[in-house]
């Protein structure tokens, strides 16, 4: 039984360990080279100045507050011109469409950006599902870090219920869970890539009404 749930897809076993645990790692979502590309794109995105401050809050009630979170993002249009970032779109559409069909989770669309953690910052915990991003269902986060080593700093640290996971933000993972859960980006030493994004249970051009 334990051999058979190693050998199953990562899509199979992603939806039993999502229901079960609430959370699900799947490593070598993309390959090395689509990470090195997305990476780049980052980079040059940041060195064009397309990056901002994220916040915390939605429209009046947005603020900037580095004691809470230090990254940096840029939002990622849902029709990208680059090849490698229309494939994981279309990836992520894909996922979301099988989880309709298997778990019944009413996704009708997703939201995503790019986030860079400079050295010495950090996103305090907290949840993504709340009063003002009530349509977040699940999570997802890809990681594009290729040097990635101990000591770097930057984990995701999971807070399940009588345990907490720490979760290494590797090249190429993509890590999804649900936006109820607690979590917290631990202090990155080095500066850190990833995309992160929401699946939302309401079509996004709606979501401004309550
Ligand atoms: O980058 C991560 O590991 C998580 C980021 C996060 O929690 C968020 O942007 O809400
Ligand atoms: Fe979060």
């Amino acid at each position: 039984m334990e051999e058979q749930s190693k050998q199953a897809p990562p899509i199979e076993r992603a939806i039993d360990h999502l229901a079960e645990k609430g959370y699900f790692i799947w490593d070598d979502f993309i390959s090395l080279s689509s990470v090195q590309e997305l990476r780049n794109l980052a980079e040059t995105n940041r060195e064009e100045g397309n990056f901002k401050k994220a916040g915390i809050g939605k429209q009046v009630l947005f603020q900037v507050d580095k004691s809470i979170r230090g990254d940096y993002i840029q939002w990622i249009d849902k029709v990208p011109e680059n090849p490698v970032l229309k494939s994981f779109i279309q990836e992520i559409t894909d996922l979301k469409e099988y989880l309709n069909q298997t778990c019944y989770l009413g996704l009708k669309d997703f939201e995503t950006h790019f986030a860079i953690y400079p050295e010495n910052t950090f996103y305090k915990k907290h949840v993504d599902r709340f009063q003002q991003n009530a349509h977040r269902v699940l999570s997802f986060v890809l990681y594009l870090n290729t040097q990635w080593q101990n000591g770097d700093g930057g984990e995701l640290a999971l807070y399940l219920e009588d345990e907490q996971k720490i979760i290494e933000p590797l090249a190429g993972r993509l890590l999804l869970f649900r936006s109820e859960m607690e979590h917290e980006v631990l202090l990155a030493h080095k500066p850190r890539y990833s995309v992160t994004g929401w699946m939302l249970d309401k079509d996004m051009s709606l979501t401004f009404l309550p």
